[in-house]
């Protein structure tokens, strides 16, 4: 029998469950309880939440955690997180407190400039289609006035509209290329609302549009994070030797795409922990970080350290086109509690802590792989999740706890730890 349906998003939200239990669960009862089970008890708040997006059928929680004694540009925060993955919030937590205690991060925004493009097909003269643009180009400001008025207001709105000549790279392909200034929202609604106006005004019977959209690709939406300090107060072990490893594995990085991916995704876990937190789009921070990582025609590492007359200094730079209005981000009473622990900051002061956040993830992760390795720490934190996932008891998981203090920990071990355990009983 079909599973296809026609209809279904008016269905009601339990008559979406009762769907669904019967056509991919085999009516088993206890799914639909699973699922209103995470159901949030009060019905405004789950009503909130339901309408975020569409055919809701329950929640999905994620952990909110917080990493505490980030000093950034002198000032003391506690950042906060949400992300699925152990010792993320640890290792930040592990390396704002020992970067808070030689200066701590600094942190400066390079640029804030976002993009939009209107995408269109042309056949007929290029120097022809310049005249058109430029006798329109006034037109094209005047018809987003309504839309800009309030953006002008606060320092932003359309910066510059270009013509640009795309027809080396595809046959007929112009487009106007235009850039925005969108102050402490992402933007994406605002650019878009602004380029379909002046692709509507621009548009005639020779000029194809084929679609106005914002880029997710923001390299002059731009932010730097740094630490430094003398290569001696690096590491108690070895502190030459630790540096040097440290700056060989960004080499490393940037000579090896393989590496540089993994590179990154660690620096991700801090970048995009705090996005979701903030409730901005992580979709398009990880498009848009990616992108620049590759801006050179091969990817590397959006991280760089030296090592120059004694000193140690490390950084990052990394497009973050964020809002701290607009979008989830005052609407999820979680985003908006984020926001207010970090003192509600601007986009473009969010901008320097997430940057932050994406620096001090990496710094954790090239500590662990050139010192101990990643799978000492880091299995240490999901310790308890392998736990879980055999069932253990409290006793049990104590006593595993135990066990494994001064052991090196595997799933496989911690299974036969507790085959054992149990065995043994
Ligand atoms: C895991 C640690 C921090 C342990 O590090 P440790 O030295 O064993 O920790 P500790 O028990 O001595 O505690 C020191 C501090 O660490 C933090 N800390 C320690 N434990 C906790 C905890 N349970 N909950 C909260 N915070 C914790 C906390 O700040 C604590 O100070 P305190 O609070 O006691 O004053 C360290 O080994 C580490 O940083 N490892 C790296 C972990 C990492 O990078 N994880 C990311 C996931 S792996 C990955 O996805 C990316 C990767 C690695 O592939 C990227 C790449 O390849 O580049
Ligand atoms: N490709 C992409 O990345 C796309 C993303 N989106 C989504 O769009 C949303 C973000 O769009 P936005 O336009 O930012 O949000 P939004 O549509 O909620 O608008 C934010 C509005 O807040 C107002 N505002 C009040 N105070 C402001 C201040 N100080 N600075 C700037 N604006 C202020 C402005 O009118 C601004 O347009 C996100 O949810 C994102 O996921 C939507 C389409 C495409």
């Amino acid at each position: 029998m079909s599973k296809t349906i026609n209809g279904f998003s008016k269905l009601t939200k339990l008559e979406k469950i009762d769907w669904l239990v019967s056509n991919f669960f085999n009516n088993d009862t206890k799914v639909k309880q699973v699922l209103m089970q995470y159901w949030n008890s009060n019905p405004v708040l789950q009503d909130l939440h339901d309408d975020f997006i569409e055919n809701t059928i329950s929640n999905f929680y994620l952990p909110f955690g917080i990493a505490p004694n980030f000093v950034i540009n002198g000032k003391d925060y506690t950042i906060p997180m949400v992300i699925e993955e152990s010792s993320v919030v640890a290792a930040a937590s592990l390396v704002a407190k020992f970067w808070s205690t030689r200066g701590g991060f600094k942190a400066s925004v390079i640029s804030t400039k976002k993009v939009g493009q209107v995408h269109f097909m042309y056949e007929g003269d290029a120097i022809e289609l310049e005249n058109y643009f430029n006798s329109k180009k006034e037109n094209l400001f005047k018809v987003t006035e309504a839309i800009t008025q309030n953006m002008k207001k606060r320092g932003g709105g359309i910066l510059t509209i270009e013509l640009r000549n795309k027809t080396s790279e595809l046959e007929n392909y112009y487009q106007l290329h235009v850039t925005f200034e969108t102050v402490d929202s992402m933007g994406a609604n605002f650019i878009n609302s602004c380029l379909e106006a002046i692709a509507n005004e621009f548009q005639k019977e020779n000029i194809q549009i084929v679609m106005s959209i914002l880029s997710n690709y923001v390299p002059e939406c731009l932010v730097h994070a740094e630490v430094s300090c003398k290569v001696e107060e690096l590491y108690a072990e070895n502190s030459a030797l630790f540096a040097q490893k440290f700056v060989q594995a960004i080499q490393i990085a940037n000579a090896e795409p393989h590496r540089a991916v993994t590179h990154n995704k660690g620096i991700m876990n801090g970048v995009d922990a705090v996005v979701i937190a903030t409730g901005n789009d992580f979709r398009a921070i990880e498009a848009g970080a990616h992108a620049y990582a590759a801006k050179s025609g091969h990817y590397k590492s959006l991280t760089n350290a030296t090592i120059e007359k004694g000193i140690f200094k490390f950084w990052i730079e990394i497009p973050l086109a964020l809002g701290t209005v607009g979008g989830l981000t005052k609407l999820h009473p979680l985003s908006k509690l984020s926001l207010k622990m970090l003192d509600n900051p601007s986009a473009k002061e969010l901008m320097e802590i997430i940057a932050v956040a994406g620096l001090a993830q990496n710094f954790a992760a090239l500590r662990a792989l050139t010192t101990t390795g990643i799978q000492k720490g880091h299995m240490k934190m999901h310790l308890t999740n392998i736990i879980k996932q055999l069932g253990a008891s409290d006793e049990e998981k104590q006593y595993l706890i135990d066990y494994f203090e001064n052991k090196t920990i595997t799933h496989n071990a911690v299974v036969e730890a507790y085959n054992k355990l149990v065995g043994d009983k």
